[in-house]
């Protein structure tokens, strides 16, 4: 057993039904996976308990329920008090959430939402067995009015994708992992995202060793995000940053504070990497098609991509590009106008909704968010541990965009799917801080840990 994040390495994700698929197979030889499930489960919340009340069992009508029973009989026998069923005991020192697991498959009725308030109000620490109860581990979404908010999850046997994306990390609280000693035998549904390779440079490379990146976007009154996006670049180590700044030329607008920045234009940059739409606002539109089809990099993002919502023949000229050379990240609200759907059916399965439209569009998507999601047709989708609600403040995407365009501009053989996970995860890691923070000192904090 080990708590999970942050995570050192990319590990594999298994759906519900993989998960069973191991689970069935693990069971025909090792039929005491319950028992190691429970001891598991007994073990930390020995670690975990507050105080010296009773650990109040909370057990469902199924395994995940059996395996709180295992926990509690195993808890009893080294002298603890415990406390079975579904209402609350006095001043308890633990809550184990052992209601549902893997066989969520409908909305909790009234009754348990009851069970699950209490859980929610007694003052104990909550750890949930294999997923938060209410949660479902495919998509991260509670599947009726109330899911339980864990402080601790124990995830048995598999890692779930609805652990990581969606609603999945303000239900999970910490998250610990116990294989119970089964090696997963199926096919991974996704990957959680590890670090990638730090970027080497050759002692003897010069600016032109690194790329360009070219910027384009901040229309007047925006133009702070596409100098976000460009200083980003510039501190991930291309070599080359130019900006073209909509609507304006020559030196207006330059960035005084960075004046490593210079301008430039699709005309004079034609194999530079190119980050386009921050701050973009609706004059990128006519900019657009000879962007799509010169540049031979693209990360494109917020106007840029709601241009392209808005206008087909700009979704062709995305889909002859080849595959692997295009990178969207759009927010969920940005991927609903791609999708034509709502926001909240993107957000009800996230790795679904990057699939599709990284196949619709034929390139690579990062669908950002909570366990940003990134897909790109023909590679197995992946999920971006890392990050968390500091970043959730104006102007974090454009770092994103600006970084990931630098870290492609160095790497000009990468796929975009390999720059995506490798950014993605680099921009949540830096992100990962008590509080509030800034943009502009998100790009400080990329730069320190690269
Ligand atoms: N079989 C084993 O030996 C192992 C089982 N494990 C545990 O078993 C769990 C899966 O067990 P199950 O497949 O029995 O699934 P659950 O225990 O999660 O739930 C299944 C039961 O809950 C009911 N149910 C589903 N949704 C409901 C709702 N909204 N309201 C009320 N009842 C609902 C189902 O009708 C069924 O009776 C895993 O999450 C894990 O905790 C793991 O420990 C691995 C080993
Ligand atoms: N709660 C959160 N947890 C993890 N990442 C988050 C959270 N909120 C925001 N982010 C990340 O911050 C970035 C915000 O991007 P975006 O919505 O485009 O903002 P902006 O347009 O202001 O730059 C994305 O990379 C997103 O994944």
């Amino acid at each position: 057993m080990r708590l999970l994040l942050p995570t050192t390495t990319t590990l594999p994700l298994f759906d519900v039904a993989a998960s069973r698929r191991i689970e069935a197979r693990a069971l025909a030889h090792s039929p005491d996976l319950m028992e190691r499930a429970g001891l598991a489960v007994a073990k930390l919340a020995l670690a975990l308990r507050r105080g010296a009340g009773p650990v109040w069992v909370v057990c469902g009508p199924g395994n995940n329920g059996g395996d709180g029973h295992v926990a509690a009989r195993r808890l009893r026998e080294v002298g603890v008090d415990v406390h079975v069923g579904h209402e609350a005991p006095q001043h308890p020192a633990l809550v184990i959430d052992a209601l549902l697991g893997l066989g969520l498959n409908r909305a909790p009725s009234a009754e348990l939402c009851v069970t699950m308030a209490a859980m929610q109000t007694c003052g104990a620490p909550i750890l949930a067995v294999d997923l938060p109860s209410g949660l479902l581990g495919d998509t991260g979404q509670a599947a009726g009015e109330r899911a339980v908010r864990a402080d601790h999850t124990l995830t048995l046997l598999t890692l779930k994708p609805g652990l990581f994306t969606g609603e999945g990390r303000a239900h999970t609280g910490r998250i610990w992992f116990d294989d119970l000693g089964i090696a997963a035998d199926d096919e991974p549904t996704a990957e959680l995202l590890g670090p990638a390779a730090r970027l080497e440079r050759s002692a003897t490379s010069h600016k032109g060793s690194h790329g360009q990146v070219l910027v384009v976007g901040g229309a007047p009154g925006m133009q702070g995000a596409a100098r976000l996006a460009a200083r980003a670049a510039l501190a991930c180590g291309a070599g080359r940053v130019y900006v073209d700044l909509l609507g304006l030329s020559g030196d207006e607008g330059a960035d005084a504070g960075r004046p490593e920045l210079m301008r430039g234009s699709l005309a004079e940059l034609p194999q530079a990497v190119g980050v386009i739409g921050c701050g973009a606002g609706p004059a990128m539109a006519a900019a657009l098609p000879g962007l799509l089809r010169e540049l031979p990099r693209i990360v494109i993002d917020a106007d840029a991509l709601n241009a392209i919502a808005a206008e087909p023949a700009l979704q062709d000229l995305l889909r002859a590009r080849p595959v692997g050379t295009t990178l969207l990240t759009p927010h969920p609200l940005e991927a609903a106008r791609l999708l034509g759907r709502d926001t909240a059916s993107i957000q009800a399965d996230r790795l679904a909704a990057g699939s599709d439209l990284a196949q619709r569009l034929n390139c690579t998507v990062v669908l950002k968010g909570s366990g940003s999601v990134i897909a790109t047709p023909g590679e197995r989708p992946a999920i971006c541990a890392s990050g968390g609600p500091a970043l959730a403040t104006a102007g974090s995407g454009d770092v994103l965009a600006g970084w990931l365009g630098g870290l492609w501009a160095q790497q000009p053989q990468a796929g975009a799917h390999a720059i995506a996970c490798a950014g993605v995860d680099a921009h949540g890691r830096a992100g990962e801080v008590a509080g509030a923070l800034r943009a502009g000192d998100l790009i400080e904090h990329l730069a320190a840990q690269a």
